[in-house]
């Protein structure tokens, strides 16, 4: 059988330069192209990539998917800066190359994928919930994509199960000490030196909490999520958001 074509954009950074490893061990993968900055995106036709990894940045990301995307190359993307409007404009170009699969993981462990489920279900049955995620100092965006995705995940399943809103009676506060607000959970963002990849989700109750923590130690974590992702967005066209849909999960 012959081998799927993989390429890796954002190959010299922490993440992508893990993945270019994960890749060249995959018997069934072949790594066809490491792009770094400035590297000409023509260089994944010339080389006849069927899957990028994109791993670069949120200011470089829509460029590179734009390009992908218009040649028929399906994307696994862990880079994060996601909003709506960004989803919309992803969601446009690939209508137009409806053959074309995207994944966009807002973290490729299975760790934070099940902190995700396990917050998702237990958010309605706590009267208050609030995400901190703590990363290495290196991080250019906060929050993290998964503490976004976390919250958002916390704040439908509140919504649907028709919870109150979250108590709170703070009345005056320094600038950002109650941590950013989406979609009304609070999310706080640690930045220090010696961690990688850090989540707990706090929820609390009449005389109980409830600590749900993941830890990345090290970017081998990511691995497995990015090689399924590669070997699954080839057959599913379109985008898909969330590593979970192509995890059978119980
Ligand atoms: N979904 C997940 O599970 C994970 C997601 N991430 C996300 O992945 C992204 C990368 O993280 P990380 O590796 O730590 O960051 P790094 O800054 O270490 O790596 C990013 C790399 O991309 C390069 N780059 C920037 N623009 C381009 C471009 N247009 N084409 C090719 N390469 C480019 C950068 O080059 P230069 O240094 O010259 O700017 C750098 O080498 C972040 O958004 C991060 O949040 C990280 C870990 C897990
Ligand atoms: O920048 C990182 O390191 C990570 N970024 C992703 C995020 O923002 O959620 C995934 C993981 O937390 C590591």
């Amino acid at each position: 059988m012959s081998k799927l074509r993989v390429a890796v954009l954002g190959a010299k950074g922490r993440i992508g330069a893990e993945a270019v490893r994960a890749v060249e061990a995959a018997e069934d993968l072949e790594l066809v192209a490491a792009l770094g900055r400035g590297d000409a995106l023509g260089t994944l036709t010339d080389t006849g990539a069927q899957v990028v990894v994109e791993l670069t940045t949120p200011a470089s990301v829509m460029e590179n998917l734009d390009f992908c995307v218009r040649h028929g190359i399906h994307a696994v993307v862990g880079t994060t800066g996601w909003t709506d409007d960004r989803l919309a404009q992803l969601d446009t170009s690939l209508a137009a190359s409806p053959e074309t699969g995207v994944l966009i993981a807002p973290n490729f462990s299975i760790g934070a994928v099940l902190t995700m489920k396990f917050a998702q279900a237990a958010a309605p049955y706590f009267e208050s919930v609030e995400v901190i995620e703590l990363h290495h100092p290196n991080k250019v965006d906060a929050p993290s994509g998964t503490a976004t995705r976390t919250a958002q995940l916390i704040a439908a399943a509140r919504q649907q199960a028709g919870s109150a809103p979250q108590p709170d009676a703070t009345a005056t506060a320094l600038d950002g000490a109650r941590g950013a607000d989406v979609d009304g959970v609070p999310v706080h963002a640690v930045r220090l030196r010696g961690l990688l990849a850090h989540q707990e989700v706090l929820l609390g109750g009449e005389g109980e909490t409830l600590t749900i923590r993941h830890d990345s130690l090290h970017h081998s974590s990511f691995m497995p999520g990015i090689l399924l992702g590669v070997r699954r967005v080839v057959d599913t066209p379109g985008l898909t958001f969330g590593l979970e849909h192509f995890l059978d999960l119980r």
